[in-house]
């Protein structure tokens, strides 16, 4: 039989699709969901849907060329609110499940995120961005920037982000809406960024989120707050020790779960774990102090961008646990926590669950899930008779005409003897007796983990003859607390030789060209590829995207640059400038001779730009290898996840043409 399947390539992208933030209604007879795809202009669209269980139906809520996202029931099921674009600014919409006209409920001047609705189903708390001193009640004056302004005040030190721009002088505020009315009551102000969690069940309470210390420049710690909705003095949960997020009441309000991490250890490579406020005793207790897994997903993969929304810890009906995402060696799967601290496994498998929702009663879920050959689908898992069933396929008929490769796990020898996973992708069309070239892609962070999750440049890249190898070195996530801290103070270190014994590894085998290697990664994934390429010429050719090659002006150039460096590199430009300058690949400059591909986003503010202009420069003026440098103008540092969809596109097709061309 002929096979009449093709590789996949990079302008598939337009057509790959991914659905998200399922809810399940609190009768578990339907879910909502967002689905995002790209229009016939190249543009995002996101739009809600309606999954019915009775019928398997699904019926799209919301369309045209909106971005439309958070759908939530009201807590009886009658109403839909959900955020959406359509009328200029994020702003929150209401629908009634039996019409099909929506009502916009917010207009607040800077959009709105993160609707919670009350448990009467009469109020919905939300965030807003507010300037300095702006207040939703008053007025509706835009918070747009001077298109030019003529100059800029910085006084603080986190005074930018990659995802939002210039931060200085706005706040992330919480404010209630009342749906019949309109009425906004804002709760909180000042100079301080703030977050909704959950109502308490009497609808008295809102738990919110923030870090109101003296100075958030360099004290990190956020707080669980109880702010009463109808004013008056607020209660303070947690003790200004740590980073504390999306706490939520247990059914009878007398306890709050919550995740986060204490703060005298490290900010990025600390595991999340699960904590308990008992709110009459005044006491707050980490339930899985003992189970080295980190809470979260952890995953990284190119078609969804990270941090989506996610429902934290959800109490279980009898108030004696909860069920969360936690990832472990490269699956994310839902977990209950009992109040005992012990853990169960309630869904596995070699997938990443990026999202999940429960009806009213527990009896059943709805997931999201991605694996190593499907960009994201629903799943209904009946709890009662622990059955599962797909409830989507929104690349069904795209992907029945692409022949994709299936991961094969390795587990190999890294540094010191450490056991390290990871995952070879042989070609599309791979035959035995060939040899073939081989990539090695390594992934950024460094805390992050690759795992069972699709990733269209791997695919990519074995639809173009190539063998892929990826695997979780030192530093990941997946392993536990100590593997995941190896690797702070070391880049470079033990880290990179975890990623060379796995070129080691894959070269035994006899389809592996060990002549023809390539490397690649994207941010902490960059620096790597450039201190690899310092250290020798083993690899014919290396594609470096939204690198760091310089730890010295890192730290004063990136928006985490001062306090990641402090813990990533354990050293700052004034008092170790040696150590800085040791660990950064810029220093290894003379030795490189492979040649190298440079993209970079000219509005990448986590790993500025500068970062590949010095690289670029330096391998230019001393003109021993070729180097080409790609700018991709108004591009962040999540262009690779999120961007533009034709930079996207782009990007990958220089990433193969360099490949082609020099390995
Ligand atoms: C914490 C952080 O942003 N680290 C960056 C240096 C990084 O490596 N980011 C990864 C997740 C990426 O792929 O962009």
């Amino acid at each position: 039989m002929t096979d009449t399947k093709r590789g996949i390539t990079a302008e598939d992208l337009y057509q790959i699709c991914y659905p998200s933030e399922p809810q399940l209604s609190p009768d578990g007879t339907k879910a909502v969901f967002v689905e995002t795809k790209m229009d016939e202009l190249r543009q995002y669209q996101s739009h809600i849907y309606l999954y019915s269980l009775e019928d398997n139906s699904k019926t799209a809520l919301t369309s045209g060329p909106f971005r439309d996202s958070f759908p939530r029931w009201s807590p009886d099921g009658s109403k839909l609110c959900f955020v959406s674009n359509r009328s200029g600014k994020a702003q929150l919409w209401h629908l009634d499940v039996n019409e099909t006209e929506f009502k916009q409920i917010t207009n607040g001047p800077n959009g709105i995120s993160s609707p919670v609705w009350s448990p009467d189903g009469r109020s919905i708390a939300f965030a807003a961005f507010l300037r300095t001193g702006q207040t939703l009640t008053e007025g509706t004056e835009e918070l747009t920037e001077e298109a030019t302004p003529k100059s800029i005040t910085v006084d603080k030190m986190k005074y930018k982000s990659d995802d939002s721009g210039f931060v200085y002088e706005k706040n992330k505020q919480v404010a209630v809406v009342n749906i019949e009315t309109g009425s906004v009551t804002q709760l909180t102000e000042g100079t301080y960024d703030h977050a909704v969690g959950s109502w308490s069940p009497d609808g008295k309470w809102l738990a919110i989120t923030a870090n109101r210390s003296v100075n958030p420049d360099i004290q990190h710690e956020i707080d669980i707050y109880l702010v009463p909705v109808e004013g008056g003095e607020w209660k303070k949960i947690t003790n200004s020790d740590g980073t504390y997020a999306m706490p939520t009441f247990s059914k009878d309000g007398k306890k709050l779960a919550f995740i986060g991490s204490v703060a005298d250890q490290h900010l990025y490579a600390t595991m999340k774990k699960i904590w308990v406020a008992e709110l009459d005793a005044g006491t707050v207790q980490c339930l899985t102090a003992d189970w080295d897994v980190h809470v979260g997903d952890a995953t990284i993969g190119d078609v969804r961008s990270p941090g989506h929304p996610n429902p934290g810890a959800v109490w279980t009906t009898d108030g004696q646990g909860m069920y969360v995402i936690a990832s472990e060696k490269g699956s994310s799967g839902i977990y209950l926590v009992h109040l005992d601290g012990s853990v169960t496994k309630v869904v596995g498998g070699e997938r990443n669950v990026y999202g999940f929702t429960f009806d009213n009663e527990k009896n059943s879920l709805v997931m999201a899930v991605s694996d190593s050959l499907t960009p994201g689908d629903l799943f209904h898992v009946d709890l009662n008779t622990e059955t599962e069933k797909r409830l989507t396929d929104v690349n069904g008929e795209l992907f029945q005409e692409i022949r994709l490769s299936t991961p094969e796990e390795i587990w190999y020898e890294g540094a010191e003897g450490w056991n390290i996973q990871g995952w070879i992708l042989k070609p599309v069309g791979f035959q035995e007796g060939n040899t073939y070239p081989a990539i090695l892609q390594i992934h950024g962070g460094p805390h992050s983990m690759y795992g069972h999750t699709f990733f269209h440049e791997f695919q990519l890249l074995a639809a173009q003859g190539y063998v892929v190898v990826y695997t979780n070195p030192r530093g990941s996530y997946g392993y536990g607390e100590r593997f995941v801290q190896a690797c702070c103070g070391d880049y470079g270190g033990n880290d990179y030789k975890d990623l060379m014994h796995a070129v080691d590894y894959v070269c035994q085998f006899d389809y592996v060209d060990e002549t023809r290697l390539g490397v690649a990664g994207g941010s902490y994934g960059g620096f790597m590829t450039n201190w690899i390429i310092g250290q020798g010429n083993r690899f014919k050719a290396a594609v470096t995207d939204r690198s760091i090659c310089n730890w010295i002006s890192f730290y004063g150039v990136s928006d985490i640059g001062y306090y990641f460096s402090a813990e990533e590199i354990q050293a700052n430009p004034f008092e170790n400038p040696e150590k800085m300058w040791h660990h950064s690949p810029l220093r290894l400059v003379a030795n490189m001779e492979t040649p190298l591909l440079i993209m970079h986003g000219e509005r990448d503010y986590r790993c500025p730009i500068e970062q590949a202009e010095q690289l670029y420069m330096t391998l230019r003026h001393r003109g021993k290898a070729p180097v080409s440098f790609i700018r991709f103008p108004g591009a962040n540092h999540e262009m690779s996840r999120s961007g533009d969809p034709e930079q996207r596109v782009l990007r990958l097709q220089y990433t193969v043409d360099w490949f082609n061309q020099y390995v």
